[in-house]
């Protein structure tokens, strides 16, 4: 399989301080990650710098064939959805959700004088309707609620049809019903044969959709461990990632973790649920 994309000993600095430091991680086509780390472990960082919104320090970034500051990034952009808090702050809180998705075909956050034809219009009502907005496509973005309105960013960075699309922290501020529903459709969006690659940041295994295939662990702008989610989400690298002892359960493809009990093994087998 090719790379999606590729960093290569890639660091962020800011103010003195490493955001990131040294990260090395390859995404094939096909795959699905997860990244997940404690607060400020720098994945908002990393999803900038595979957004191609943030140029690393040092490092070399290759996406989708093409290399960071060779490329113009406005054109690489359109072919990557992504959806974050930063992208939501830009969408207009008067804009319909009908405008708000299909303002992304002009890569703009507030519809004004772009003209978009009818294929643009049945697209945008696709999107809305595989992610089942399509009743709200009338109602003001800043009226939504928080379920509603992750909904909604999502249909807006498949608008494009992007060959990857970036979500950081989908299932942030829902309830148990929205968390749930969200993850049933990323699931089906996880094993469709034309998704874009999927990357997807969170703080919580619990929001793991099934169908998702690889995970990187992160901490102090640090990898902690990358590779396929069978043998890599354990709870010991669990446990270095969060600077605790944590059990992790795992049934039916879903994850569970909580604080491992003391003197307890952390260890439990993902499969048969037994101590080791
Ligand atoms: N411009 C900046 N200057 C200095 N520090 C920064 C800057 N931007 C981010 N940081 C810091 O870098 C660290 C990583 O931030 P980042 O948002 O990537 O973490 P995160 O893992 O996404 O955190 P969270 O889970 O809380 O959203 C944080 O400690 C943050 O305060």
């Amino acid at each position: 399989m090719p790379a999606a994309f590729e960093l290569t000993n890639v660091s962020v600095e800011r103010s003195g301080k490493a955001l990131l430091d040294d990260v090395t991680w390859t995404v094939a086509e096909g795959e699905r990650w997860v990244v997940l780390g404690p607060n400020g472990a720098g994945k908002t960082t990393l999803l900038q710098v595979i957004g191609a919104t943030m140029h690393p320090t040092r490092g070399t970034v290759r996406i989708l064939g093409e290399k960071l500051g060779e490329v113009v990034v406005s054109e690489l952009r359109t072919r990557i959805g992504h959806t974050s808090t930063k992208v939501a702050d830009r969408i207009p809180p008067a804009e319909s959700v009908q405008d708000a998705v299909l303002s992304a075909a002009h890569a703009v956050s507030g519809r004004w004088q772009e003209e978009y034809d009818e294929e643009d219009l049945a697209r945008a009502q696709q999107m809305m309707g595989e992610w089942g907005v399509s009743a709200l496509a009338g109602r003001t973005f800043g009226t939504l609620s928080e379920g509603e309105r992750k909904r909604v960013l999502i249909a807006r960075a498949l608008m494009t049809d992007p060959e990857l699309l970036l979500l950081d922290e989908p299932g942030a501020g829902l309830d148990l019903g929205a968390r749930e529903d969200l993850l049933a459709s990323l699931e089906v969006l996880a094993h469709a044969d034309d998704s874009p690659v999927l990357v997807m940041v969170s703080h919580h295994v619990e929001e793991i959709p099934v169908g998702f295939t690889h995970v990187l662990l992160m901490r102090d702008g640090k990898v902690v461990a990358q590779g396929p989610l069978d043998t890599t989400l354990t709870a010991d690298n669990l446990g270095t990632t969060f600077g605790q002892r944590i059990q992790l359960d795992r049934e039916g493809g879903r994850f569970a973790a909580r604080r491992a009990a003391y003197g307890r093994r952390a260890n439990r087998s993902p499969e048969t649920g037994e101590t080791a």
